[in-house]
C-alpha cells in the first residue's frame, strides 16, 4: 500500500486478527476515527481500539430517534472507557422534522424516506469526515450484516482514498459476547435505526464511502 506512504502489505493484513490489525494501523500515526451507533456489541471494538489509541475520536451521528437504552449505552460505555465523543447531530432537530412533516417516518424506499435518512445521517457524516479528516476509518462491521459485507476485506482503500478498517468483520455473536464478558463491557438489548426498517438493509453510508 505504497501509495497512501505506508509499507503495509494489504493482503497479509487481511488475514490478521483484530489486535494485529488495530496496532498494524495505529502504528503509522495517521489520524483516525472510530464510527459507531451504539448498536448491540459496539462496545467490543471501541474497547479494543482504545487500548491502542485512547484519544481516539469516537463519532456518533445521534439521529435524535435512539433508543432510551441506546442514550443509556452511550454515556455509560462513554464513562467506563473515557471515550472522546463526537456527536454530529441533524441539522435540523427531531421536534423541528416532525412539526413540518408529522411524527410519522417516511415509508422505506421512497424519495421522502431518502430526504430524511440524509437529515439524520448521511449528511452527518459528511460533515464528520470534512471536520475530522480521517485517514483512517475503523467500524464494527461485520460479515453477518448484509451480503454486502460478507463480500469485504477487513482492510481497504474506499472511494475517498480512506483506509476503511473493519478489524471484526468474521466474529460471530458468541466471541462478541464472549468478549465483552471478559472484559467488563456494558451492552445495549434495545436498538432501533430510523433509516434502516430492516437490519440487513444497506442505509447508503457504507454503499458511498
Ligand atoms: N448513526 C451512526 N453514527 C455513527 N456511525 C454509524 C451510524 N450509523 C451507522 N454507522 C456506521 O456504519 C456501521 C454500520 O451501521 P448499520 O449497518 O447499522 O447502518 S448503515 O446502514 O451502515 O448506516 C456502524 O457500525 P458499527 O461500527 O458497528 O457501529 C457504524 O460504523
Amino acid at each position: 500500500m505504497t501509495e497512501h506512504g505506508l509499507n503495509l502489505d494489504l493482503n497479509a493484513l487481511n488475514q490478521q486478527e483484530s489486535d494485529v490489525i488495530i496496532k498494524t494501523l495505529l502504528a503509522t500515526d495517521k489520524k483516525a476515527i472510530i464510527t459507531t451507533n451504539f448498536r448491540p456489541f459496539e462496545a467490543v471494538l471501541i474497547h479494543q481500539v482504545v487500548q491502542v489509541r485512547p484519544d481516539i475520536p469516537v463519532v456518533w451521528m445521534d439521529s435524535g430517534y435512539a433508543t432510551k437504552e441506546t442514550y443509556e449505552f452511550a454515556d455509560k460505555l462513554t464513562k467506563q472507557l473515557n471515550l472522546n465523543l463526537k456527536i454530529y447531530h441533524p441539522k435540523i432537530s427531531r421536534a423541528h422534522f416532525e412539526a413540518i412533516n408529522g411524527s410519522e417516518l417516511p415509508i422505506i424506499d421512497t424519495p421522502e424516506h431518502d430526504v430524511f435518512t440524509n437529515l439524520v445521517k448521511l449528511e452527518p457524516f459528511e460533515r464528520a469526515l470534512a471536520t475530522e479528516k480521517p485517514e483512517i476509518w475503523f467500524t464494527a462491521l461485520r460479515k453477518q450484516d448484509s451480503a454486502l459485507r460478507a463480500e469485504m476485506d477487513k482492510v481497504s482503500i474506499n472511494s475517498d482514498g480512506l483506509i476503511k478498517a473493519a478489524p471484526l468483520l468474521d466474529w460471530n455473536n458468541k466471541q462478541m459476547w464472549q468478549y465483552e464478558l471478559d472484559h467488563d463491557l456494558p451492552d445495549n438489548d434495545n436498538y432501533y435505526d430510523p433509516t434502516k426498517g430492516d437490519a440487513h438493509r444497506e442505509c447508503g453510508l457504507h454503499l458511498k464511502h
